[in-house]
């Protein structure tokens, strides 16, 4: 990159040429124009304009208003548009006149969510959830360490960062209530959560070695979480109107090869696990090293590790398979709340307040973060997923 660039990034930043998620982004002077770009610095590059203007061959894919042309065309063309990118960045095509600023663009929801599946993957978290929701029984159900325990979410409430939550309403009943009563969430919550995104569709199982053919790559989750609404409504068939209210995921998705420097062996397992889902012999670590940080009204109260997390996210692909479910382009699985053994590492206001509170008030703001180890000490930024809590409607 030349030196005298005024969009040249400092050293070191997390978004520099090892990170480069996509985004979609709009500029007011094209409002109409939704477009690909890719999170340089401060700054989004047009690398739609910039690839239809060199004669790539991928100009089209990235003209795009959601990502999903590009996540469906595969591998092979998720790395060639990489290196191409890369390749006009060193170059020094790149930022040249392509580089707008982040305070200058609308980000939109990168991708179209197909189906929207969300796990369970934390120990601590799922034994933590479970001392407080159901504390005569064992934390863990028998079944949790032997697969990846999901719900079916609601994708089309799919957000993406920036935007408001309305606090939800519904049914809600104590268990020192004679009836249930209605009204506005009195327990609104967060889950800090990873994202995976689906580019290559499969019409069946996708096995432990082929995680990496069909996932494109890597956002952020907030799985709002009306813990009253949801602690009546669950049993028995678990999360719905709770958590089906809005999700929000981060305007980045950053593509997996991103963090082939961040991947790590998962925690070692109390049960062998059935062949569909014994990564012991994999030749790749499962797990990956992603830090997260949670913030509040602009203070921070945890920074969940993601490698502490039980299940991996291709045991959870491989397990949302099994059965012969297809899977389509942009559906979206979410690791499930980030926990981890300190108090200081828990994803959710349910386990630090210990079930009691103070929950989400309204024009609360939720900023979650996250980075991962790079090459040689770097960083991999994974952007942030933001929303803001509006009183719930009349
Ligand atoms: O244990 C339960 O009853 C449910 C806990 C959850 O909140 C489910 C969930 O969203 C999973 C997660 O994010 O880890
Ligand atoms: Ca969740
Ligand atoms: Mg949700």
């Amino acid at each position: 990159m030349p030196q005298h660039s005024p969009h040249a990034i400092p050293e070191g930043d997390p978004f520099g040429p090892d990170a480069l998620p996509y985004g979609v982004f709009t500029t007011p002077d094209a409002p109409d124009h939704p477009r690909i770009g890719v999170r340089h610095g401060a700054f989004v590059l047009d690398v739609a304009t910039a690839a239809a203007e060199h004669g790539s061959p991928y100009a089209d894919l990235l003209d795009q208003p959601v990502l999903n042309p590009l996540m469906a065309a595969g591998r092979p063309v998720w790395e060639a548009v990489r290196a191409e990118i890369r390749g006009l960045l060193d170059a020094g095509v790149l930022p040249g006149g392509y580089a707008r600023s982040l305070d200058e663009v609308t980000l939109h929801l990168p991708f179209e969510v197909a189906d929207y599946v969300d796990f369970y993957a934390s120990e601590h978290h799922a034994s933590n959830v479970g001392r407080i929701f159901r504390p005569d029984s064992e934390p863990l159900t028998p079944n949790w360490k032997h697969l990846p325990i999901g719900y079916h979410g609601r994708a089309g409430t799919v957000v993406v960062s920036g935007t408001d939550v309305v606090r939800p309403r519904g049914q809600r009943k104590a268990p020192s209530d004679a009836a249930p009563s209605f009204g506005p969430s009195l327990r609104l919550d967060i889950e800090a959560e990873v994202g995976f995104v689906v580019g290559t569709p499969s019409p069946g199982p996708v096995p432990l070695e082929a995680f990496r053919d069909h996932v494109f790559g890597v956002c952020l989750v907030n799985d709002w979480s009306a813990r009253d609404i949801q602690a009546w409504e669950y049993v028995p068939l678990g999360p719905f109107l709770g958590k089906s209210f809005a999700t929000s995921v981060s305007a980045w998705v950053t593509p997996l090869e991103a963090f082939d420097a961040a991947r790590t062996a998962p925690p070692s397992r109390t049960y062998p696990l059935l062949p569909y889902l014994d990564d012991s012999a994999s030749p790749e670590p499962g797990g990956l090293d992603l830090r997260l940080e949670v913030r509040i009204n602009g203070e921070v109260v945890s920074r969940p590790p993601f490698s502490a997390m039980y299940w991996t996210a291709a045991q959870q692909l491989a397990h949302m398979t099994v059965n012969g479910a297809t899977l389509r382009t942009g559906d979206l699985f979410a690791s499930g709340t980030v926990s981890g053994p300190e108090p200081d590492q828990l994803g959710c206001l349910l386990e630090l307040t210990g079930g009691k509170g103070p929950w989400l008030a309204d024009g609360d703001e939720v900023v979650i973060t996250g980075w991962a180890p790079g090459r040689d000490g770097s960083r991999v930024g994974l952007g942030e997923v933001v929303g803001r809590v509006r009183p719930a409607t009349a």
